[in-house]
């Protein structure tokens, strides 16, 4: 049976309130969904000899040697399917890496085993291209052009990604084109709540395979279902699985997205009515070129706060506190439309005060000097409302909150143009740009897969 192409997108992200909290099941993190997708389109393979193998192919256009080639086979003892790279060595980058890409390749192998768990186990050969708004990756302007995706012309290895959780919304998105694809409607439904909660529990499991921790998640969620309040689930739903491959995976796979077996249910908490971004203001995300180590900065705190107890505690309840001060402001500023944003603006300081006092106390650099030097210039620009270090902070980026009119934008932008921000690591110097990216309320959903057909990789 043929299948019609597929094609899903899936938002980028930004951790606006509760980075490390959300570590914790005790705290909530307030994310927004960005308009920066990642999109996924499956397509039958069309082999030119006429002869198809159990492969699946999978491309990203937008860089050199992004090609990934898989072969699949149903494993033995209920384990799934199991998927290898073929022709690895065809390809190396620049630093002579092998051209493997554990985020394709395990969402695929946990896609799979799950298909074949819950429908049929006959997967024919597939063609997957794998597209990124511009966003996701910084470029110089020079090499900028108007295409709706920008063709990088370096490997994926070497492009500067903006943090906006490429690998998230990429498993996330293509998680739930290959269900999509493979599955019928009545087994696997991407519009219905039932069929978004088992896209979240798989793409959470494949998501912390691939990275080889399990984070709070919140970055899978939003990708999932778009701006919200987000708890996260209690870790050990995801410690009852092996390897795709391994005898009982795929009945482990699907007790786990099915929450049909002894894991019982999951825990997620995904808040939507409770996030709002009042008429008037927008969201507005800073790239700024130092970077920071985020798993080192992670570890570091967690151990500040075990080693530290009841004095961390307060500070991480107090942060909680300021932190739904804001959602809340927001929400009232939403449903009153007043544009006295006074109150907001407090929340954020208070917001601040309370991630410096984390950075001093833990010796992390969570809003270092230098971004404090930053978000406090941003805040004196008439129009913006102020701005924060998202996620674990550092210096990857900031995120602000600005009234959306044009004057206040190209203020800001004059700011940025030439500012120049010192590194912590090696003391260099980084600019700061401000990305096109805006708030984005919506999470996963279904494209047209003929809007791509110009970027289809043959
Ligand atoms: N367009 C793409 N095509 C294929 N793989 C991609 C693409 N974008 C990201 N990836 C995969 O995701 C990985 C990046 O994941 P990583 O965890 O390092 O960063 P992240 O925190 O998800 O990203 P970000 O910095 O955007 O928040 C890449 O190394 C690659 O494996
Ligand atoms: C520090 C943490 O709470 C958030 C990290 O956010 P980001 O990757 O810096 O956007 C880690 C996590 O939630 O997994």
């Amino acid at each position: 049976m043929s299948q019609s192409a597929v094609a899903v997108s899936a938002p980028g992200k930004v951790l606006l309130a509760g980075g490390y909290l959300v570590l914790d099941r005790k705290y909530n993190g307030l994310v927004f969904g960005l308009d920066a997708r990642i999109h996924v389109c499956v397509k039958p393979f069309e082999s030119s000899s006429g002869v198809t193998f159990s492969e699946i192919t999978v491309k990203s256009p937008q860089f050199q040697n992004a090609v990934w080639e898989y072969g699949y086979r149903l494993a033995g003892e209920d384990g799934g399917v199991k998927v290898t790279q073929l022709r690895i060595c065809a390809f190396r980058d620049a630093d002579f890496k092998l051209n493997r890409n554990p985020f394709v390749e395990t969402a695929l192998a946990f896609a799979l085993s799950y298909v074949s768990s819950v429908g049929s186990s006959n997967i024919s050969p597939s063609s997957i291209t794998i597209l990124a708004d511009n966003d996701y990756y910084s470029t110089s302007s020079a090499s900028l052009t108007d295409a709706r995706f920008h063709d990088f012309g370096v490997p994926l290895s070497e492009a500067n990604k903006t943090g906006l959780g490429s690998s998230a919304a990429l498993v996330t998105a293509f998680t739930a084109a290959v269900l999509s694809y493979y599955l019928p409607q009545k087994v696997f439904d991407l519009t219905s709540e039932s069929g978004k909660r088992k896209l979240h529990n798989l793409a959470q499991a494949a998501h912390c395979a691939a990275q080889g921790k399990v984070g709070s998640g919140f970055d899978v969620a939003s990708a999932v279902y778009g701006s919200c309040l987000y708890r996260r689930f209690s870790p050990p739903i995801l410690s009852a699985h092996g390897e795709p491959g391994t005898p009982e995976f795929g009945k482990q796979l699907v007790d786990i997205v099915d929450e049909s077996g002894t894991n019982g249910q999951w825990d997620t908490e995904i808040i939507k009515d409770q996030v709002k971004v009042p008429e008037g203001i927008r969201l507005v995300m800073c790239d700024v070129s130092c970077g920071s180590q985020t798993p080192g900065m992670v570890k570091q705190v967690l151990a500040w706060r075990k080693d530290t107890g009841a004095e961390a505690e307060k500070v991480w309840e107090g942060l909680q506190d300021v932190n739904e001060g804001l959602s809340q402001e927001l929400v009232k500023l939403a449903e009153s439309g007043s544009k006295d944003y006074s109150p907001l603006r407090q929340r954020i300081q208070a917001i601040r005060k309370g991630i410096r006092e984390m950075s001093e106390q833990s010796g992390v650099p969570i809003e270092p000097p230098a971004q404090t030097g930053l978000l406090d210039a941003c805040s004196k620009v008439d129009g913006v409302i102020g701005g924060v270090v998202p996620g674990a902070g550092g210096y990857d980026a900031v995120a602000l909150l600005i009234e959306d009119r044009e004057e206040v934008v190209q203020k800001l932008q004059g700011l940025l143009s030439s500012w120049k921000i010192e590194g912590e690591a090696d003391g260099s110097m980084g600019r700061v740009s401000m990305l096109g990216v805006k708030q984005e309320m919506e999470g996963v959903r279904v494209e047209q897969s003929g809007k791509y057909a110009e970027w289809w990789s043959e």
